[in-house]
């Protein structure tokens, strides 16, 4: 009798979007500090995405002042032209977007070949079919709850049966896989990212604007994300 899977440990997962850039080794400090599992990197290169941000090196310049894993969402035209610079600059996880490069698969296997763990992610229009084919390929599928470029979005709640469809996929398939979402998450929108199997929560803007904090805003937002998930899995 085939058994559930155990519910997967949730963490949370800041995007320094929000953050001070005049501060940004400070600013990493300061969500390690707060109980954040790990940093999230948005890297827009203004042409996947009309935004510019952070290039290798201003994250190598922040690595050695916190041990929590980084992790770099790459909005970039063409990731395979960026892949070892970010593995180089301490990134432990190096997500590519399925519509950024047309031969995924080696994408995919590239960044594991340059020692880091592999991310595949999926914008708002984009199937989950787009990455049926690699997911034992990555550690972790991230389904975008917003258009990528811009912190501050809203939710976009018709995403949900996306989340639930890669989670029941990588059951199917028996992959230990994480998924997880990114873009207008907080407390009002997290427990039905949660409850659909997202177990990976960014947030940025919902950190920064907490009256009472990052380590409340943390807290909060997994103790939501944790009772979405087991009211879920029950
Ligand atoms: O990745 C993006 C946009 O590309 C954003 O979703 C940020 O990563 C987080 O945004 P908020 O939590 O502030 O909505």
């Amino acid at each position: 009798m085939s058994t559930a899977p155990s519910p997967r440990p949730i963490s949370i997962v800041p995007s320094v979007l929000p953050a001070d850039f005049s501060r940004l080794g400070e600013e990493c400090r300061a969500l390690e500090d707060a109980g954040v599992d790990r940093i999230q990197w948005d890297v827009m290169d203004g042409c996947f995405v009309p935004n510019l941000t952070f290039g290798p090196d201003v994250i190598a310049s922040c690595r050695s002042h916190v041990s929590v894993p980084f992790e770099a969402q790459l909005m970039v035209a063409d990731p395979d032209l960026l892949l070892e610079g970010y593995v180089d600059a301490g990134c432990d996880v190096v997500i590519a977007h399925a519509e950024s490069t047309i031969h995924l698969h080696r994408t995919l296997t590239k960044i594991t070949d340059l020692g880091a763990r592999a991310g595949v992610a999926l914008n708002p229009a984009t199937p989950v079919s787009a990455v049926e084919h690699v997911l034992d390929l990555v550690d972790m599928v991230l389904v975008m709850t917003v258009n990528p470029g811009f912190g501050g979005q809203a939710y976009i709640p018709t995403m949900e049966p996306k989340v639930a469809e890669v989670r029941a996929l990588l059951d199917q398939r028996g992959l230990d896989v994480d998924v997880e979402v990114d873009g207008g998450v907080g407390p009002d929108t997290v427990a039905g990212a949660a409850a659909a199997g997202a177990n990976l929560i960014v947030a940025g803007s919902a950190l920064y604007r907490d009256p009472e904090g990052l380590a409340h805003a943390v807290a909060d937002i997994r103790s939501r994300a944790e009772a979405a998930r087991d009211g879920a899995t029950t």
